[in-house]
């Protein structure tokens, strides 16, 4: 065996086949070699992606040896499959000379792991929601997950949750030392659990008050993998190009790290919730509140109240109030995709964090400099709208793979505004179906798309004012009864869904008894199709109702970060 400061190489059997085994710098790889000693083909995996080396002959299932030589050693590793966006786990088995070198090789390949992925996780907080999408949470993190983050040598401890905030609540206030990140099984519901977990004790930690519209938030070191088991699993998707919890686990445990924006939404001066993936009024509102009735049918209830809530044909009037993003860095129609290294989040890093000190990591929440991101000109609108959505992302999910905004980019701190008017239902019909598809959904005389880093929004002044005369009267006559018994508890009206709700926020919602009753109604009481004409829709906040319709969001650049890596274009190893 030859050993240099820079290469580490020595002679290795693969069952009968002779192999040269070259470590050097930041891949090892492996070349056949023929009878002739000319070489053969070469297989490299990046040091990187090495999930274990074991001594031994190893099973990748039971991970127990077969066959205790002592001059094999098994290495695990990150295979791609068919285009790539799928991982699994690789496994080669290798014999060599001596003992002296198989030792050798072990001690080398663990060393470079080190050297070379000084950021994987050590230590894992996991929260499994046992009720998500078709209720597999268990079995996927069991089956599936367990195993790989045993044979990486990384420790987790597992909370399987009793009740909807249970994993927020969780992180905001318990001793979280040690951990280096925070895993979610479940879906984007459970995803934004934790979201709001550690976006608010970041915030709670730096001093910083999260209900300040204004104000830059503190971005979060602790981060957060996503083991897909809900029901749109659009984080998930939109951040790795599939859902797979196997693959979701690999990247976790190289502990890749993808920053992402997250979309702060306001009630006049109170932070209602974060979002990363939709912020939607209108069709998607309303698929949602009708959703929830259906929550038995599983992934499927999204189908049949999108189905439902079609035939109902609403449009809704709205003012919104936009403040564009610099439309020289990019565009919502520019074609271009986000991947894996993009360049546009990468050079936006600097824009957003000009102060930032990497020798100490530190951030400066200077406010000055929060006050330049939401400088220019905001922009009008009045109409009335089919839908008006808020996307971070592009939102791909496996119902709508190109997603909401196909060119929206996971970390260049902006969101594009999607404004769907009024049209006939073929009209709208068109629109929806091209998101299955890669027609260019913006393609049409009635949507509009925007860049940009704010929104508000809110009911034209005549509308607003008709609207609370209406549902005070309704309030009063139709469900007084059922409002007087939802304002002694108003979260458990939504079956404890509204998560991320802190007690200021909930004393709101006691004090506008009216709007609690006009959601019920709307959302709740409401037979679809009913046949009174509703002029006011719900919000959809990634999968939650929110509890006001005059909103205004804001867009904060990579405040958070997950264990992912955007989507790679095709490399096959
Ligand atoms: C005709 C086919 C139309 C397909 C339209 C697809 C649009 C898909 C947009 C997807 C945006 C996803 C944004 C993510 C939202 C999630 O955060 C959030 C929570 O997820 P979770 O339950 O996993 O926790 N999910 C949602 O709010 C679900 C929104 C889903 C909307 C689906 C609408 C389906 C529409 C079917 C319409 C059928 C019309 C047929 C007329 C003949
Ligand atoms: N043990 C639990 N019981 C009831 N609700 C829960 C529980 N754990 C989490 N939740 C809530 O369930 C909601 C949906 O969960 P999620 O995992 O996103 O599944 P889905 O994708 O099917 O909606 C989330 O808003 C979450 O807060
Ligand atoms: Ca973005």
């Amino acid at each position: 065996m030859e050993i240099d400061s820079v290469r580490v190489e020595s002679s290795v059997w693969i069952g009968n086949k002779r192999y040269k085994a070259l470590l050097s710098g930041w891949y090892f790889s492996w070349t056949e070699i023929d009878k002739r000693n000319r070489e053969r083909k070469t297989i490299s995996v990046p040091v990187s992606e090495v999930i274990g080396v074991k001594e031994g002959r190893v099973e990748i299932q039971t991970q127990k040896k077969v066959e205790d030589t002592d001059l094999d050693f098994t290495l695990f590793y990150v295979k791609r499959n068919g285009h790539g966006l799928s991982w699994s786990l690789g496994r080669t088995q290798f014999c060599c000379p001596s003992r002296g070198v198989r030792d050798q090789w072990t001690t080398q390949l663990r060393t470079a792991l080190k050297t070379h992925s000084p950021s994987r996780p050590h230590r894992l907080l996991v929260f499994i929601n046992p009720f998500g999408g078709k209720k597999r949470g268990k079995q996927i993190f069991h089956s599936l997950v367990a195993p790989l983050f045993e044979l990486a040598g990384i420790s987790s401890h597992v909370v399987v949750t009793e009740r909807a905030n249970q994993a927020r609540d969780y992180i905001l206030k318990k001793d979280l030392t040690g951990f280096n990140g925070v895993i979610c099984v479940g879906g984007d519901g459970m995803f934004s659990e934790l979201l709001h977990g550690v976006i608010g004790r970041t915030q709670q930690e730096a001093g910083v008050s999260e209900h300040d519209p204004t104000v830059m938030l503190q971005p979060c070191d602790l981060h957060i993998g996503v083991i897909p088991a809900g029901s749109t699993d659009c984080v998930c998707f939109a951040t790795m190009g599939i859902n797979d919890p196997v693959t979701s686990t690999l990247h976790i445990i190289i502990g890749d790290s993808q920053p992402l924006d997250v979309c702060s939404v306001h009630y006049q001066n109170t932070l209602v919730r974060y979002s990363v993936s939709m912020v939607g009024y209108g069709f998607y509102g309303d698929v949602l509140a009708e959703s929830e009735r259906h929550r038995w049918m599983g992934p499927l209830r999204y189908d049949y109240s999108g189905f439902m809530v079609y035939l109902c044909n609403r449009s809704y009037p709205g003012l919104v109030q936009y403040l564009p993003a610099d439309s020289h860095i990019s565009s919502p129609r520019d074609k271009t995709r986000c991947l894996s290294g993009c360049r546009v989040c990468s050079e936006s890093k600097e824009r957003l964090f000009p102060h930032f000190d990497s020798s100490s990591s530190l951030y400066s929440t200077n406010v000055s400099q929060c006050n330049s991101e939401l400088e220019g000109e905001w922009v009008t609108i009045e109409g009335r709208f089919k839908c008006v959505s808020l996307t971070c992302m592009s939102s791909s999910c496996p119902r709508s793979p190109e997603g909401l905004s196909p060119s929206a980019h996971l970390a260049d701190g902006t969101a594009d505004l999607i404004m769907v008017r009024e049209t006939n239902p073929l009209g709208f019909l068109t629109f929806l179906h091209r998101h299955t598809t890669k027609q260019d959904q913006f393609d049409l005389p009635f949507v509009e798309v925007h860049r940009v880093k704010a929104v508000r929004f809110s009911l034209p002044p005549g509308e607003a004012e008709e609207e609370e005369e209406e549902y005070e009267k309704q309030a009063d006559r139709e469900i007084q009864t059922s409002a007087e018994r939802e304002l002694e508890d108003p979260e458990k009206l939504f079956c404890g869904n509204i998560a991320g709700q802190s007690q200021q926020h909930l004393a709101g919602w006691k004090e506008r008894g009216s709007e609690t009753s006009r959601l019920k109604r709307q959302g709740f009481a409401c037979v679809p199709c009913c046949t009174k004409p509703r002029s006011v829709s719900v919000w959809n906040c990634d999968g939650e109702i929110l509890p006001h319709t005059e909103i205004s969001c804001r867009v904060h650049g990579q405040l958070v970060r997950l264990f992912a890596r955007g989507i790679e274009t095709s490399t096959m190893q």
